[in-house]
C-alpha cells in the first residue's frame, strides 16, 4: 500500500460546516495544498509551520489510527486538508472506508479533479472568493460539477465582504441545481478569546443572513456558521 501524508487524525467530534453540518464524524486532515488562501484556517498544512506533524501513512494505518481513537464511536469519516484532492492514491484510504461500512465526507477547493471523487457521499467543493487572493478555474470547476451526481455534492463558497459575496453569487448562478452554501468567514484565525470571537462571527452571521434575505437571486440557498468556532473557537483537533 502507498502512502498518504497525513497531518492529523482526530475525533469524533460534529461536522461544523456545510451539507452535513451537525454529523458526527471523524476527521483526517492530509497535509499540503495547491493554494494560499490568505485567510485560512488550516495553514499549517501547507506553510511549513506543521512539517514536524506529517505523518507518511499507508490506509491500514490511518484505518488503525481510526479505530484506535475512534473505537466503535463513528460511522462517519471527513477527509479535509490542505487539499485532499493533490492524492492520487487517496482511492487505498477510500476503499478500506467503505468495505468497513465508513460514510465518507471530503473537502476540497475545486482545483483538481480525481477518479474516486465518485465514491465519496458527501463531496464538499469550496470555490475561493476575492478575498481568498486565489483565482478561480471555471473550466475545472465546470468539469468536476458535470460529472458528478447532484444528490452527491454540495458547493460552500466563504464569504468576508461584499466583493465575495457577489463572487457567491455568480457561483450559484453558474451551477443552480448544486445545493448551495454560504459561509461565514471567520477574520480572526489566532485569537485565544473565544467570547470575542464568537461575538464578531454571530455578527457576520447576521450580516450575511441579511443579504440573503434582501436578495432574490439568493432563494434556495443555506447560510451558515463554522458551528465548530462557536463551540470551540480556534482550537485545532476538534
Ligand atoms: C481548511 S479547508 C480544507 C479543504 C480545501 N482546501 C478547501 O479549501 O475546501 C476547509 C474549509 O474551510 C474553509 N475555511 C478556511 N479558512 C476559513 C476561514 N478563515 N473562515 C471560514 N472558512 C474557512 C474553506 O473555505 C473550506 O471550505
Ligand atoms: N468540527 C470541524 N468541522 C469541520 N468542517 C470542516 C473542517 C475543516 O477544517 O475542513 C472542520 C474542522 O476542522 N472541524
Ligand atoms: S484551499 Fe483550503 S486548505 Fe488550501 S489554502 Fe485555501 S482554505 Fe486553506
Ligand atoms: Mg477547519
Amino acid at each position: 500500500m502507498s502512502k498518504i501524508p497525513v497531518i492529523e487524525i482526530f475525533g469524533p467530534t460534529i461536522q461544523g460546516e456545510g451539507m452535513v453540518i451537525g454529523q458526527k464524524t471523524m476527521f483526517v486532515r492530509t497535509a499540503g495544498c495547491d493554494y494560499s488562501c490568505s485567510w485560512c484556517d488550516s495553514a499549517f498544512t501547507w506553510d511549513g509551520s506543521g512539517k514536524d506533524l506529517i505523518k507518511q501513512m499507508d490506509a491500514e494505518e490511518i484505518w488503525a489510527e481510526l479505530k484506535r481513537i475512534g473505537g466503535d464511536r463513528f460511522s462517519f469519516v471527513t477527509i479535509s486538508g490542505g487539499n485532499p484532492a493533490l492524492l492520487k492514491n487517496l482511492n487505498e484510504l477510500i476503499d478500506l472506508l467503505k468495505k468497513n461500512s465508513i460514510k465518507i465526507g471530503l473537502e476540497t477547493q475545486g482545483s483538481k479533479w480525481q477518479d474516486w471523487f465518485y465514491d465519496i457521499d458527501e463531496l464538499t467543493i469550496s470555490p475561493k472568493p476575492p478575498s481568498s487572493k486565489m483565482v478561480t478555474n471555471f473550466d475545472m470547476l465546470d468539469e468536476i460539477i458535470g460529472k458528478l451526481p447532484l444528490n452527491q455534492i454540495s458547493l460552500k463558497v466563504v464569504v468576508f465582504n461584499d466583493e465575495d459575496y457577489l463572487y457567491a453569487k455568480k457561483v450559484h448562478e453558474r451551477y443552480p441545481n448544486v445545493p448551495f452554501f454560504l459561509q461565514v468567514g471567520n477574520d480572526d484565525i489566532a485569537t485565544a478569546d473565544q467570547d470575542t470571537l464568537v461575538n464578531q462571527l454571530i455578527n457576520k452571521y447576521s450580516w450575511l443572513i441579511d443579504k440573503v434575505v434582501e436578495d432574490s437571486d439568493l432563494n434556495n440557498v443555506k447560510v451558515l456558521p463554522q458551528l465548530h468556532t462557536y463551540i470551540w473557537g480556534n482550537k485545532r483537533g476538534v
